[in-house]
């Protein structure tokens, strides 16, 4: 199987602190890959190190093989007090989402005033190729649709985004609540909209945040199949991050167990759900590893 997702020796400090220390997986395509550990253990830091909303210390991160980001390893562009040049620029957060690369948040952010289906089409609009007079002309003046080539491909292309974003809305159970603005949402449905909208980037690598954090356990559980079905019909890769131990155990190929920033286990769920310093570690005492609910 195709590598998607190398960290290699990953490291991040913030000052002092070493939120993230050494780390190192590789995440298979067609995976859904679950990282766990305790509060402050250093994941939403990774998916900010994939995503490029942070620069690496150390290490470097590739996807499908190809370097997409690496540590400056002087600092702040200074090497023994000399100023030094680096040929290397890291790349932006959307130059991380076109590569295919997308996710949610632990902290919704959705555009908050937008109805549902305005949220999913403005993320459909970035696979559109028309510029801003293009997409307004034909709206102000309708007569430019019959006359002018382009003003029909936008309308062509602006039916096939309707449809992409409908389609989505479908699939994530959130059809009939289209017209709805999107902070009147039930919590939980917001997190499918923050997953739609992932999905309308056409990603390839799915980053999900704790997108079961706020829902009771039937909608944890319908959210597990949807994960699923996502990733068969999109052909996707997914990385999880999750406290949900019942969502994380049921629906993970593979798990990696951060502790205190550094690597502590990986492996299959049986396999964590078996291993000594998961359960000392983080899940707690051997008999409360089947207790429902949030565990950390
Ligand atoms: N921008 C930042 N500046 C300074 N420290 C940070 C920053 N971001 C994260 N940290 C610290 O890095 C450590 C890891 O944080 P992180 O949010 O990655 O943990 P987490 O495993 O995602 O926790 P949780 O499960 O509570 O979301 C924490 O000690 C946190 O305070």
């Amino acid at each position: 199987m195709t590598d998607v997702l190398t960290m290699r020796n990953v490291t991040k400090r913030f000052g002092g602190l070493t939120a993230v220390g050494d780390v190192s997986f590789t995440i298979k395509e067609g995976e859904i890959f679950g990282l766990i550990g305790p509060n402050g253990a250093g994941k939403t830091t990774i998916f900010n190190l994939i995503t490029a909303v942070y620069t690496l210390s150390e290490g470097e991160i590739l996807f499908y093989g190809d370097s997409i980001a690496s540590a400056d390893p002087y600092g702040k562009g200074f090497v023994n007090g000399v100023k030094r040049r680096f040929n290397w620029k890291p790349l932006k957060p959307y130059q991380i989402a076109e590569k295919g690369i997308t996710r949610t948040f632990q902290n919704i952010r959705l555009f908050k005033k937008l109805s549902v289906f305005e949220n999913v089409l403005t993320a459909c609009h970035r696979s559109g190729s028309y510029g801003l007079l293009q997409s307004v002309l034909p709206r102000k003046l309708p007569i430019l649709k019959a006359t002018l080539p382009w003003a029909s491909s936008f309308c062509k292309q602006e039916e096939m985004l309707n449809q992409k974003t409908a389609e989505l809305l479908q699939l994530m159970g959130l059809w009939e609540v289209r017209d709805m603005v999107a902070a009147n949402l039930p919590y939980g449905m917001q997190r499918k909209l923050e997953i739609a909208r992932a999905l309308a980037l056409n990603p390839k690598l799915l980053l999900l945040d704790e997108p079961a954090a706020g829902m009771n356990p039937e909608e944890t559980i319908q959210l597990m199949e949807l994960i699923r079905q996502i990733r068969d019909d999109f052909n996707l890769t997914v990385l999880i991050i999750e406290h949900h131990m019942d969502l994380i155990m049921g629906l993970c190929d593979k798990i990696f167990v951060l502790n205190f920033g550094k690597a502590l286990a990986e492996g299959t769920p049986d396999e964590i759900q078996d291993d000594k310093r998961v359960i000392e570690a983080y899940l707690g005492k051997e008999e409360d590893i089947h207790v429902e609910g949030k565990q950390s």
